[in-house]
């Protein structure tokens, strides 16, 4: 399919710039356009690949942000969204829409812009446009503290009732051991822009073949239209081509070649992977409403048989007949990848964690503003007795 991908704040911009790199050294063509919208100047200067015309500074009039970002406030971010609707609307206006399978709006849960200014958008995007909205959402790591599961778990809902589905990503999940924090970033950026774009890839036009199980946009959308939360598994298998072909043509000239039945195993094999590996966000697979399987490499590699029965596999996990398998044939691929959207998954420990933290959080918030109020109206008491004796 083809998207008009919009990275709200910071993450929102540097995980929109990653989707741009993996599409372009992979030979796809999945961004129509990419606008970067940030209330903080500095952050917009961070995306490598992002157009420089396709960045959208807002709030440079606001009183209290004037350019310098809302603080990881989530109220100031949705106020600073709301009133510059308009320039927002000025830059998607170039966007070719007649062309445009859904808007995916990006953004960080955790802080203030992304948190506060993509469901503001989102709703924006759906009563503007006849083309769903999806939203990629970034849960915070539990190390970041209460302040940011509260944005996240408030964000959270608001992003969930503005989209047609909001993809989950939980940075809990995919923190690796003794990486700095932007090591990290780096790392899982690609990792998500990687699944993102094996799975909203497929069925763009563009120069590869066309297969006769290949996935569309029309199935993307029908999965993805849930309302609901979801997540992306994925798995992928090095092919070696060179050797291969060498080892091939040898296998051949002695009358062996790979069968059938090896590659309709290799497939299924693949997508039984993926679906039991790390998930963008951890979630009950049994939970989910409905699936979609993407199998993309090179064409002699996309058995029939193999989606066939990887289909009929996820349909007992999934305890569901709304399965939907395709492929996407890459002539010069040099992995055979697997990404399978679980669509409206309902079991998600992580958000029940989230929210669970935020109550916490609002609670100590509150006791914190109660004693600060009463340690300022103590003071004026003070002030007050020592003024009584004139
Ligand atoms: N996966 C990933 N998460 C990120 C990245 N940068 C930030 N985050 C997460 O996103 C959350 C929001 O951070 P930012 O995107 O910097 O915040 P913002 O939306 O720009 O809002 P303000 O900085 O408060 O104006 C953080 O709490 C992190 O959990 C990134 O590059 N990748």
């Amino acid at each position: 399919m083809h998207v008009a991908v919009i990275g709200f704040g910071n993450a929102g911009g540097k995980i929109a710039d990653a989707i741009l790199e993996f599409e372009a050294d992979t030979g796809r063509s999945l961004c129509k356009d990419v606008l970067a919208v940030n209330s903080a100047e500095i952050d917009l200067s961070k995306p490598d690949r992002i157009p420089e015309d396709r960045r959208l500074l807002i709030g440079q009039t606001h009183e209290r942000v004037k350019g310098r970002g809302v603080g990881a406030d989530p109220e100031l971010g949705a106020e600073v969204a709301r009133r510059d609707l308009g320039e927002i609307d000025r830059a998607l206006d170039t966007v070719p829409v007649y062309d445009v399978d859904a808007f995916l709006v990006v953004a960080g849960l955790g802080g203030g812009t992304g948190s506060g200014g993509a469901p503001v958008v989102s709703r924006h995007l759906r009563e503007m446009y006849a083309e769903p909205v999806y939203g990629l959402g970034v849960l915070p790591s539990t190390d970041e503290g209460g302040r940011a599961s509260l944005n996240a778990a408030r964000s959270l809902q608001a992003f969930t009732d503005a989209t047609d589905s909001l993809v989950l990503f939980d940075n809990d999940a995919w923190r690796q051991a003794g990486e700095t924090l932007q090591g990290g970033y780096d790392h899982t950026n690609t990792e998500l822009a990687r699944r993102i774009t094996t799975l909203l890839g497929a069925g763009a036009m563009d120069d590869s073949k066309v297969s006769e199980t290949a996935m569309d946009a029309s199935d993307i959308n029908r999965t993805l239209s849930t309302d609901g939360v979801s997540t992306i598994a994925y798995a992928s298998a090095e092919l070696d081509r060179e050797t291969k072909s060498g080892l091939l043509d040898q296998f051949r000239a002695n009358g062996h070649a790979e069968s059938d039945t090896d590659y309709a195993q290799k497939v299924h094999g693949l997508v039984r992977r993926a679906v039991n590996a790390r998930l963008t966000c951890p979630a009950d697979v049994a939970s989910a409403e409905r699936s979609l399987v993407v199998v993309s490499g090179p064409p002699e590699e996309l058995s029939r048989k193999g989606l066939q029965h990887a289909r009929q596999w996820l349909e007992t996990q999934t305890d569901s007949v709304e399965v939907l398998a395709g492929d996407d044939p890459r002539e010069n691929a040099d992995q055979l990848s697997v990404a399978v959207l679980l669509s409206n998954v309902t079991d998600v420990p992580r958000v029940d964690a989230l929210q669970e933290r935020a109550v916490d959080a609002q609670e100590r918030i509150e006791a914190e503003e109660t004693a600060r109020d009463d340690e300022v109206a103590e003071l004026i008491t003070d002030e007050n007795d020592q003024l009584d004796p004139l």
